[in-house]
């Protein structure tokens, strides 16, 4: 039986290719990050009052303009479908931060009963692509974007460098035609394919100025997820609806601080101005309260995300023993 997300973790590593698992498991290098997101939230006690009357409790708020039913969203995370077949959440009351690098076409959003869609933008070399992608994100009823800043290049992630990982072959990246941005080729030689095609593809001298571009192109809320400084004060200055305190999971820089533990310092420098979100080693409802007592409106999970769509494959074995093919570059019957 499943109780916690490192049973769901446990049981998502046994039914997973290995080199899925790994890619989504992954931090960047030694991953010190990766266990000091966890470990930040061991480090903080709880000081509970009593006697206050818990018997109803409403956790519902607003971010963004809409209503959430808790304080508990969905991180964005690529290449959900090497979890499961439809790559979806089948509970249509969570909040989704939907990736722009999703199998499917963002166009197809998916609305839970609150109406929420969000989603999450890399800034591309080819601006027209990106800004195509924000036209689409306002056509299809996207509510906000969700910058990330930390990716100038992939964080190198061992694992994958030694898997040479690369997308399955019958799964694309639909939200790209350009064929010189087609991620599953097989010219990766000996590095991780993510990791060259995002060095093809990402725009490595993006700055403060980009963040004035995005907002001069578009009305939708701006949120920049990836900051963990003061930085937060320019990006305030620039503009943004809100900051997401992150380091996109220990999967970028390692030897960064635990998010939780540079929360204070985010909230105090934006004293207010906007929102302030965090994700990062979130692994159970202690931990939320512990970001919300610091000062985050709401927070994002990922990885626990992923481990669940991966245990609730009803048929696991074919459809893993498929991916395992696929992932191997093999098309055999199974397939
Ligand atoms: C497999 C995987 C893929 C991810 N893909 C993206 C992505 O495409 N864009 C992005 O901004 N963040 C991405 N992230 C980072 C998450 O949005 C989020 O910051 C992180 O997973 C939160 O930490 P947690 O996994 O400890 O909850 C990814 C994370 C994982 C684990
Ligand atoms: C343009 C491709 C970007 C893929 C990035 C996926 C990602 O963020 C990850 O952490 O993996």
């Amino acid at each position: 039986m499943c109780v916690c997300v490192s049973d769901f973790e446990e049981r998502a590593r046994k039914v997973l290719p290995k080199a899925v698992y790994d890619y989504y498991r992954s931090g960047a290098d030694e991953q010190r990050t990766l266990h000091d997101n966890v470990e930040a939230f061991s480090r903080w006690c709880l000081v509970p009052r009593v006697l206050r009357d818990v018997s109803s409790v409403d956790m519902s708020l607003s971010v963004l303009g809409q209503k959430l039913s808790m304080p508990v969203c969905v991180a964005s995370t690529a290449m959900q479908r090497m979890a499961h077949p439809t790559g979806r959440w089948p509970q249509p009351e969570v909040q989704y931060l939907l990736g722009h690098l999703h199998h499917r076409r963002g166009g197809r959003g998916r609305r839970g009963p609150g109406g929420v869609l969000w989603m999450q933008l890399y800034i591309y070399k080819d601006r027209e692509l990106s800004l195509s992608l924000v036209r689409r994100a306002e056509q299809a009823g996207y509510q906000a974007i969700f910058l990330t800043v930390d990716t100038p290049y992939l964080g190198r992630r061992w694992d994958d460098v030694r898997n040479r990982f690369k997308l399955p072959s019958h799964l694309s990246m639909s939200n790209f035609s350009a064929p010189s941005l087609s991620f599953s080729e097989d010219s990766y030689g000996e590095d991780s394919g993510l990791s060259v095609y995002v060095s093809k593809a990402i725009d490595p001298s993006l700055s403060w100025e980009d963040v004035l571009w995005l907002k001069a192109h578009t009305q939708l809320p701006v949120i920049l997820k990836g900051i963990l400084t003061e930085d937060a004060r320019q990006a305030v200055d620039c503009g943004v609806d809100g900051i997401l305190v992150s380091n996109h999971g220990a999967r970028q820089l390692d030897g960064v601080p635990a998010t939780l533990d540079v929360l204070s310092e985010v909230v105090q420098a934006v004293a207010g101005r906007c929102d302030v979100y965090l994700d990062g080693g979130v692994r159970k409802g202690t931990d939320v309260l512990k970001a919300l007592a610091l000062g985050a409106k709401a927070v994002f999970i990922g990885r626990p995300v992923l481990w669940g769509l991966a245990c609730q494959v009803m048929n696991h074995t074919l459809h893993h023993q498929q991916m395992a093919c696929r992932v191997n570059g093999v098309r055999g019957e199974a397939c």
